[in-house]
């Protein structure tokens, strides 16, 4: 079997680079991208992720790359003796730190975890590389949930942070910090300020990814409601493939800074809601209900960000629009579907291994 990440062809040693979150939706497509630009690649786990180690699949399948140039680790983010130990033995170049609670809903309910990981694990991370004698360049990857209610619309790198979620308040503090480091220490240390990014790869609790999979199952009758919260608030949802590239281009610069990715466009949550129903050819109205459950004690109402410094000086621009972003979740969510009802057909067991490319549905 061919391997479909290339070797560094250059006599230097290949690059090393370590991913905190290397099981999720952008650890995945990063760990991607690293392995195709020859680096070799470690990831740090939680002992209790093995359940979404999923998204890694088609890695590990590839007996080229899977503990020749890939190679897992467990570690939580509190353990700082363990990553202390990682970190000096691997001596990584570069180091993506994606690793943290995301979800903002259940920041509410599990505020002190989610600081004590989001907040703190960033902290702890850039102690111990201060202390590193070889120091790799660092990426935190933050958050529009940063500027919370803004002062400014689009957002940009120099927007006030007015975070109202706890999730927004641990992603400042680590930004803060991340900036401080810089500043204050002299460490490569930048912030990629991620506006939303979706894929197929997406966690379902999200509201893009429990829209298509509640669409898909709806449309082949294995659902009937979908419910929700408020459809009122605005994202600027982007194409998460994209934004990994625009993480490792932050890493590649001369000097360390912060970076805006975002698309620069806003849409609703009931927009996306109607464009993936339609795409299967149903009305939303007819299976959308609110459940209060999904309500948040505090929304962001709209976030939209200015990416203009990241076009001009990464050369990063977005290419996918919501259309194609939707119908390409759409597509996977009735492929995975498919697989289940039919297990042994080959057609339907493509849904992880090779997600739909976002541009394919742009028709
Ligand atoms: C940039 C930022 O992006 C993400 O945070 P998020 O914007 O909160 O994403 P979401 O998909 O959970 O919610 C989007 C909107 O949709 C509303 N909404 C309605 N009804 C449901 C609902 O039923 N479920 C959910 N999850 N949301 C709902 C919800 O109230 C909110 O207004 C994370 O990746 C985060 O890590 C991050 O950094």
């Amino acid at each position: 079997m061919t391997s479909n990440f290339q070797l560094h062809s250059s006599n230097a040693p290949p690059p090393l680079a370590l991913i905190t979150g290397i099981t999720g939706q952008d650890g995945s497509y990063l760990c991607e991208l690293l392995l195709s630009k020859g680096y070799v690649v470690h990831g740090l786990v939680r002992r209790n992720s093995s359940t979404t180690r999923a998204r890694l699949d088609p890695i590990f399948q590839d007996k080229e790359v899977y503990g020749k140039r890939l190679f897992l680790h467990y570690a939580d983010l509190d353990d700082v003796t363990t990553i202390r130990r990682l970190l000096t033995k691997i001596q990584p170049d570069e180091i993506y730190h994606l690793a943290g609670q995301s979800h903002v809903g259940t920041s509410f309910e599990i505020p002190e975890s989610t600081c004590e990981f989001t907040a703190m694990g960033t902290l702890k991370l850039l102690e111990i590389i201060r202390d590193l004698a070889k120091r790799p360049r660092f990426l935190q990857i933050s958050s529009s949930e940063i500027f919370g209610r803004p002062t400014a619309s689009p957002q940009n790198e120099h927007t006030p942070m007015r975070p109202v979620t706890p999730y927004g308040v641990a992603k400042a503090f680590a930004t803060s910090m991340t900036c401080l480091y810089r500043e204050s220490f002299d460490l490569f240390a930048c912030n990629a300020i991620c506006y939303n990014h979706e894929s197929p790869r997406r966690g379902e609790s999200f509201v893009t990814r429990k829209i298509t999979q509640a669409a898909a199952a709806i449309s082949v009758g294995l659902q009937d409601k979908l419910k929700m919260g408020s459809l009122d608030a605005r994202r600027d949802w982007g194409y998460a493939p994209e934004y990994v590239v625009g993480m490792w281009q932050i890493l590649q610069q001369n000097n360390p800074d912060d970076y805006v990715l975002a698309t620069g466009v806003d849409h609703s949550v009931q927009e996306f809601l109607q464009t993936a129903f339609e795409a299967v050819g149903l009305d939303w109205k007819d299976h959308y209900e609110v459940d209060q459950r999904f309500i948040r004690p505090a929304e962001v109402n709209m976030l939209v960000g200015d990416p203009s410094k990241a076009w001009q000086r990464l050369g990063w621009k977005p290419q996918s629009d919501l259309a194609s972003i939707v119908r390409s979740m759409v597509d996977a969510d009735l492929l995975l579907i498919n697989r289940n009802r039919f297990p042994n057909c080959a057609v339907a067991s493509q849904a992880w291994t090779s997600p739909p490319n976002a541009s394919s549905g742009k028709s």
